[in-house]
């Protein structure tokens, strides 16, 4: 099957190619005039960082493969530190370029150190799971952890392209596969409909690289990524939507010390996203069975630990939305309908969790 290109729009914009096979794209994302490479990956996959120097090689580039620790042991100062170190000695320069090849934990370091050295080189991004696809490789979206909590430090660095080779993720593990499931129907949700339709009409294939929907599912939702950050790169208005579910998910992945996957939590924040839209007058009943119906039957978690609430609510209040002490919740009204919760009650904002606790 031949590629998909989609267009992602703004000040630079760039390509997201999609397809089986497709390596031999990459010098043209990165364009002409690069010299040297360096190539970010997990240091526990070699062999998907190894073909990918190999085309670097004989494209004419000088490559240095940069080996980082695994998912999102990744996203730390200290390894971005390493990674500026490892810049310097290889004297990487404005007309050098960075790859990132692996999962969202990969990429958003990879793009992260490539926004800040030298104030800035071109990225482009490799994505080599189903998250790292339909979400954290498209948009520009850079960075990484600190002890205070998810993505706190980071950048809007948008790559000069992505390359999805769907051939890469037949050795994803299911569970980090099905994690990544949490996104796409995430973009049903805000967005695309279509999507959730495909998703309840095959869960078992949605769960599978060879499901008979996968290739439109990962199309719609890089579609969607990519209308929204090509209309608000810096999220000063319609990008909100794409986070979703994520101001409960971040409090618990820093409360499992990023033990749980991020697509299990943004499964499980949509839950709770939906719950509170509810009990605020905005969403009906049905929206709410829909999406825990919909993630039960992909085999995504709906509900959390209940004990944990004031540690929860504590981390929620370092959230990037909020504006000062003002809490600020995306929400629904409908499927694709999406609006703000401002400064909801303390009372309302525990109420939606006792009815994901468990
Ligand atoms: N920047 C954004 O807009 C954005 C959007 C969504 C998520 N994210 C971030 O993405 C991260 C989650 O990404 P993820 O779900 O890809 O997790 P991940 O990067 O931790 O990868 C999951 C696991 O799969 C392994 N892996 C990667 N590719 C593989 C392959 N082809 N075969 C076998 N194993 C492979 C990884 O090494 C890791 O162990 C989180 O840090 C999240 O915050 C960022
Ligand atoms: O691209 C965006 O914008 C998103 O919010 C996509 C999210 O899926 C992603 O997890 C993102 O990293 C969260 O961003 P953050 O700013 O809340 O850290
Ligand atoms: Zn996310």
């Amino acid at each position: 099957m031949t590629s998909t290109r989609i267009t992602v729009k703004g000040e630079r914009p760039y390509e997201v190619v999609v397809g089986t096979g497709v390596l031999a794209e990459l010098p043209g994302l990165l364009g002409d005039g690069v010299g040297t490479v360096a190539v970010v990956h997990p240091a526990g996959l070699p062999e998907i960082a190894r073909p990918v120097c190999g085309a670097l090689s004989t494209a004419g580039h000088t490559v240095v493969p940069l080996p980082v620790p695994d998912g999102e042991r990744a996203k730390s100062v200290d390894v971005a530190a390493e990674l500026w170190s490892a810049f310097g000695r290889h004297g990487i320069t404005r007309t050098d370029a960075v790859v990132g090849v692996g999962g969202g934990a990969t990429t958003d370091l990879a793009g992260f150190v490539a926004a800040t050295w030298l104030r800035g080189v071109k990225v482009v991004q490799m994505p080599t799971t189903l998250l790292g696809m339909v979400d954290a490789a498209v948009g520009g979206k850079t960075g990484i952890n600190t002890p205070e909590g998810k993505n706190l430090v980071g950048s809007f660095h948008p790559p000069a392209g992505v390359l999805c080779d769907l051939a890469t993720l037949v050795s994803v593990p299911r569970e980090d596969y099905v994690a990544g499931l949490a996104e796409i129907i995430k973009g049903g949700f805000i967005a695309d409909p279509e999507i959730l339709l495909l998703v309840e009409d095959d869960p078992e294939g949605a769960r599978t690289p060879e499901g008979r929907h996968t290739r439109e599912l990962i199309e719609r939702k890089v579609q969607v990524k990519a209308d929204v950050v090509g209309a608000d790169l810096r999220e000063s208005g319609v990008r909100e939507i794409l986070n979703y579910g994520h101001t409960l998910a971040h409090a618990i992945e820093r409360v499992e010390d990023y033990r749980m996957r991020h697509g299990e939590a943004v499964s499980i924040g949509m839950v709770y996203a939906a719950e509170l839209s509810r009990l605020a007058g905005h969403a009906p009943a049905g929206l709410v069975e829909r999406t825990r119906s919909i993630l039960a039957s992909v085999g995504l978690p709906t509900a959390y630990r209940s004990e944990v609430w004031s540690q929860l609510r504590d981390h929620m209040r370092v959230d990037k939305k909020n504006r000062g002490a003002r809490q600020r919740f995306v929400i629904l009204d409908e499927v694709a309908e999406v609006t703000r919760l401002e400064d909801p009650s303390e009372e309302l904002l525990e109420a939606a969790f006792r009815e994901i606790a468990r």
